[in-house]
């Protein structure tokens, strides 16, 4: 069986801006996996590309096999996408917005109807059926977004940030629903903002920074790359100018020594194995301890650690002539969307 998704070199420009720039990422199938980046990373532009809403300008792409392009319907046909953005048709029922999408995926109606209701019952809001989309509350829409995801059956569900801006317990609703997906077979690719959400749902991720990417690991190899703090409290107090002495002292082990009120904080790769090192070596030095804490590196200090920005390098000024020539075609693939989504 060939990925879920393989890209290689994958590149997408608009005018001067590189928002993609060889971008190689595969993601097996049966996986959940998280992209991660800071805004403008070129997430939503990876997403749209393999949903053929976006052109690629090089590279390749290909879903299960099929090339994103070329084979556009085979492989739009195995993605179900919860996008970010609420683009779902306002003027019918919402469930029979299901029934159109899934019509367009060639499901006939009255499997549609059935799929329809399942998956409004799935996703908590069958009650709603009847309703129009702008009658929804906002969590309710964020739901509504999942169940058109999964009124086809997909085989990929790509989830562009499908927790933003909703409430706790929807947020949990959200996150047991995906798992159970994802145990049922589903690949799952996952955009999302909160780093916890990834440690929690996903087997691997890929951090992408201003459209390349910086690392593909699990959440725990990412943790195991970060830094301990051990907090030292000294009964008698350490001034700045002894903390850099120390940090050359202890310059075997410590990358960082500084301090805080009367602690000295002494940043190290590993703090358990260090930690009697270092208290060995104060002690030797004539301080007395009084506290000792270690703190991991979160994940989040990690992410921002990768992801910490360089200044962009592209101007737009230049770009405006082909970004018009990029906004017509972009507006032509939406009609396509548009289209298949139902939307008048
Ligand atoms: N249609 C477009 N025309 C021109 N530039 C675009 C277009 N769409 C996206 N961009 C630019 O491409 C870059 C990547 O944007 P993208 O939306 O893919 O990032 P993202 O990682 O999804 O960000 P966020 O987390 O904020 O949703 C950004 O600099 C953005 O301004």
């Amino acid at each position: 069986m060939p990925p879920a998704i393989e890209t290689v070199d994958l590149v997408k420009e608009y005018g001067d801006l590189r928002a993609l720039q060889e971008l190689s990422l595969t993601v097996e199938e049966g996986e959940f996996f998280g992209l991660l980046g800071p805004n403008g990373a070129g997430k939503t532009t990876f997403i749209n590309t393999l949903v053929g809403l976006v052109r690629k300008s090089g590279g390749e792409a290909r879903v299960f096999g099929h090339d994103v392009e070329t084979e556009y319907r085979q492989a739009r046909d195995a993605i179900g996408l919860a996008p970010q953005e609420f683009n779902v048709d306002r003027f019918f029922p919402i469930k029979e917005v299901l029934m159109h999408k899934a019509g367009y995926h060639g499901v006939p109606e009255d499997e549609a109807a059935e799929r329809a209701d399942e998956v409004l019952k799935r996703v908590g809001i069958y009650d709603k059926r009847d309703e129009r989309f702008d009658w929804l509350s906002g969590g309710m829409k964020r739901r509504l977004l999942l169940a058109r995801a999964l009124v086809t059956d997909p085989d990929l569900l790509i989830l562009d940030e499908p927790t933003a801006g909703v409430d706790v317990q929807l947020r949990h609703d959200l996150w047991e629903l995906v798992t159970e997906l994802n145990e049922e077979g589903t690949t799952i690719l996952l955009t999302t903002h909160y780093i916890e959400e990834a440690e929690r749902l996903c087997d691997r991720v890929a951090i992408m920074n201003e459209g390349r990417k910086v690392t593909v690991a699990t959440p725990d190899e990412l943790k195991e790359r970060g830094t301990d703090t051990i907090s030292v409290r000294l009964e008698s107090g350490v001034s700045a100018s002894a903390a850099a002495d120390l940090e050359t002292d202890l310059g075997a082990y410590a990358h960082e020594v500084t301090t805080s009120g009367e602690t000295l904080e002494v940043r190290v790769d590993d703090g358990g194995s260090t930690a009697p090192q270092l208290l060995n070596d104060l002690e030797a030095r004539g301080h007395e301890i009084a506290d000792l804490e270690i703190t991991r590196t979160s994940l989040e200090e990690i992410f921002v650690d990768l992801t910490r920005s360089e200044d962009r390098t592209v101007t737009r000024s230049s770009a405006s002539s082909a970004d018009e020539a990029d906004e017509a075609e972009e507006s032509q693939l939406s009609e396509r969307e548009r289209e298949q989504e139902g939307v008048a």
